[in-house]
C-alpha cells in the first residue's frame, strides 16, 4: 500500500495526462496502467481547454484520484493560486507542486517550491513537490511537512532515465514521507530501477503518451514498477567483486 497523507492507494505508478493523441488509447492506456492516481495541469485545463470535452470527462472518476499539478507556475504565488483554483473547483486537497525555474531544462524552482510548499501546508493541502534529486532540499521540505517528494530521475520528457541513482538512493534512505520518482522516465527499466532503489512510486508520461503503441507501454511500466517493488522487498544479493561459484563444490570428487 502507498500511504501518502490521509490517502491510501495500491498501485505505485502515478500516470500523467499531457501529450496524449487521441483520447480514447488515453483511456485504454489508463486502464492498462492499473493507475490510481491521475495528475494534470489545472492551468491547462481551465483556461486553453475551456469548453471543449476534457479527457477526464471519458473516465470513471470514482476510479481514480486526481492529483491537479501546479505545472506553468514559476512564481511560488502562481503555484499557490493554481492550486487553491483546483481545491475550490471541487479536486481533490493533493497537489504537486510544480515551479518550474527554467523554460530549457524545466528544472523545479528550489526557493520557489519551497516557499509555495510553506504556503500550501498553512493552508491545509497535501503537499507533493516536484524537485531535483537534491538530498538536502528533499530534507528540508520533510522537515516544513510536506505528504511526499517528487524528485526527477532526469528533466521532464527527456527520457534519460535515472541519471544520479547515487542522490536518488540518499534521498530515499533519508525519507520520511513517501517518494515518488517524477520525470524523464523512458522505459519499464527505468521504473523497475527506481523501485529497486526503494522508491514508493514513480511518475511518468510521456514514456507512455509518446510511444507507438500507448496502451502496451503503460501495461510495460506497470509491469516494471511491480517487478522493482518485488525485487526490492524481496531484497537483492549483494554486488561482490569475484565470482562465487552457485553449486557448491564440497563433495566434488577431483581427478
Ligand atoms: C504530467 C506531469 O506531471 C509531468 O510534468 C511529469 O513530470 C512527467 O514527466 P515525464 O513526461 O518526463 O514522464
Amino acid at each position: 500500500m502507498l500511504h501518502i497523507g490521509k490517502y491510501e492507494f495500491n498501485s505505485r505508478l502515478l500516470l500523467g495526462t499531457g501529450k496524449f493523441t487521441d483520447m480514447q488509447v488515453q483511456s485504454q492506456a489508463v486502464e492498462a496502467s492499473g493507475t490510481e492516481i491521475l495528475t494534470f495541469a489545472v492551468r491547462r485545463l481551465d483556461l486553453e481547454e475551456a469548453g471543449k470535452q476534457h479527457f477526464l470527462d471519458t473516465l470513471d472518476l470514482s476510479k481514480y484520484t486526481l492529483l491537479p499539478n501546479t505545472a506553468g507556475a514559476s512564481t511560488a504565488e502562481e503555484a499557490v493560486r493554481i492550486a487553491e483554483l483546483a481545491r475550490a473547483s471541487g479536486l481533490c486537497d493533493m497537489i504537486k507542486v510544480e515551479v518550474i525555474g527554467d523554460g530549457v531544462t524545466l528544472l523545479p524552482d528550489p526557493l520557489e517550491t519551497y516557499k509555495a510548499c510553506s504556503i500550501l501546508l498553512e493552508k491545509g493541502f497535501t503537499v507533493l513537490p516536484y524537485i531535483s534529486d537534491d538530498v538536502i532540499l528533499a530534507k528540508r521540505l520533510q522537515l516544513l511537512g510536506v505528504h511526499a517528494v517528487m524528485p526527477g530521475a532526469s528533466p521532464i520528457g527527456a527520457g534519460r532515465g535515472i541519471i544520479n541513482p547515487y542522490n536518488l538512493e540518499i534521498v530515499i534512505e533519508q525519507a520520511v514521507v513517501p517518494v515518488i520518482v517524477d520525470a524523464g522516465l523512458r522505459s519499464p527499466k527505468d521504473a523497475a530501477y527506481a523501485m529497486e532503489l526503494g522508491a514508493d512510486g514513480v511518475l511518468l508520461n510521456t514514456a507512455v503518451s509518446g510511444s507507438h503503441d500507448p496502451v502496451s507501454m503503460a501495461k510495460a511500466m506497470r509491469l516494471g514498477v511491480e517487478a522493482g517493488r518485488l525485487a526490492y522487498t524481496a531484497g537483492m544479493i549483494p554486488v561482490k567483486r569475484y565470482a562465487a561459484a552457485s553449486s557448491p563444490a564440497e563433495g566434488m570428487v577431483h581427478t
